[in-house]
């Protein structure tokens, strides 16, 4: 069986290997989310503040969710895992659980995506992938809180997975400090992308996720009418998003993986 990574041990986490085969099971579950979500429709009113009124909120319904979402989430130490990036870090309270020992795994750093990774999500991903809003409001207004609630577990999934990028880097430093410790200190970011990219994985994750969108998308019951999702969809997510701020979160944390070390 193939199980979760396991942040605690500092040497599985920093096994490219096992990383790689953590961010194909999270093509599993972007995937699956993806599908729940795109049985709504767009429901554009939902991302706008003030589109839906929520007592004592200013947010927009998606954001009122996510935020509180959050909120409920750091109670049981979500935000305390090294893989976990909050969007809103101003809602974050004190766990109520004990904390868990992590070693360092990954040096101190600030890279946190998900303004981009949401932005993108609204303007780019669901429009290509949600069926159009219907002119019957009345309708789809019976689906805010479905749809909302779909929105927070894709994009959980899709900060998790581009934050993976941490781990990869980390890694790839540690196989070869002096390469990228001269790439680091003369800034030549576009070096770092190029020691960073490995065109065969990207290559077979493309063909493997438009497979897995195909299956998963496609019922026997629903076969002659459509699949659950537009396969290429995800594959465009994957190629034009989820990939490229994958490798924006690993060139970004090399640019300050010298601080404080004997190669500052
Ligand atoms: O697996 C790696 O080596 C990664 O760096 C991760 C990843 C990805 O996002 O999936 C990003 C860049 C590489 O070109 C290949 C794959």
């Amino acid at each position: 069986m193939d199980a979760a990574i396991d942040l605690t041990d500092r040497s599985q986490a920093l096994d490219l290997a096992n990383i790689r085969a953590q961010l194909i099971r999270l093509e599993d579950t972007i995937t699956f989310h993806l599908i729940e979500r795109v049985q709504f429709p767009l429901n554009q009113t939902i991302y706008v503040p003030g589109g839906v009124r929520i007592p004592g909120s200013d947010l927009s319904l998606m954001d009122y969710l996510l935020r509180e979402q959050e909120r409920l989430q750091s109670r049981v130490r979500r935000y305390d895992s090294p893989d976990e990036h909050p969007f809103f870090p101003d809602a974050l309270e004190e766990p109520i659980l004990e904390p868990l020992e992590y070693p360092e795994i990954l040096y101190a750093n600030n890279v946190n995506l998900n303004h981009t990774i949401k932005q993108r999500y609204i303007e780019e991903i669901l429009p290509s992938a949600c069926p159009n809003d219907r002119v019957d409001r009345g309708a789809s207004q019976e689906n805010y809180g479905s749809s909302a609630t779909c929105d927070v577990n894709v994009l959980q999934a899709l900060s998790r997975r581009i934050h993976f990028g941490k781990f990869v880097a980390e890694s790839k430093f540690q196989e070869n400090p002096e390469k990228f410790v001269q790439l680091i200190k003369t800034k030549d970011k576009k070096g770092i992308d190029e020691a960073i990219t490995n065109m065969k994985v990207e290559l077979k994750i493309l063909e493997r996720i438009k497979m897995k969108a195909e299956t998963y998308g496609s019922d026997p019951a629903l076969a002659e009418y459509r699949n659950k999702v537009d396969a290429d969809a995800v594959v465009s997510l994957y190629k034009n998003t989820i990939i490229p701020l994958t490798k924006v979160v690993e060139v970004e944390y090399l640019m300050q993986r010298l601080k404080g070390t004997q190669w500052e």
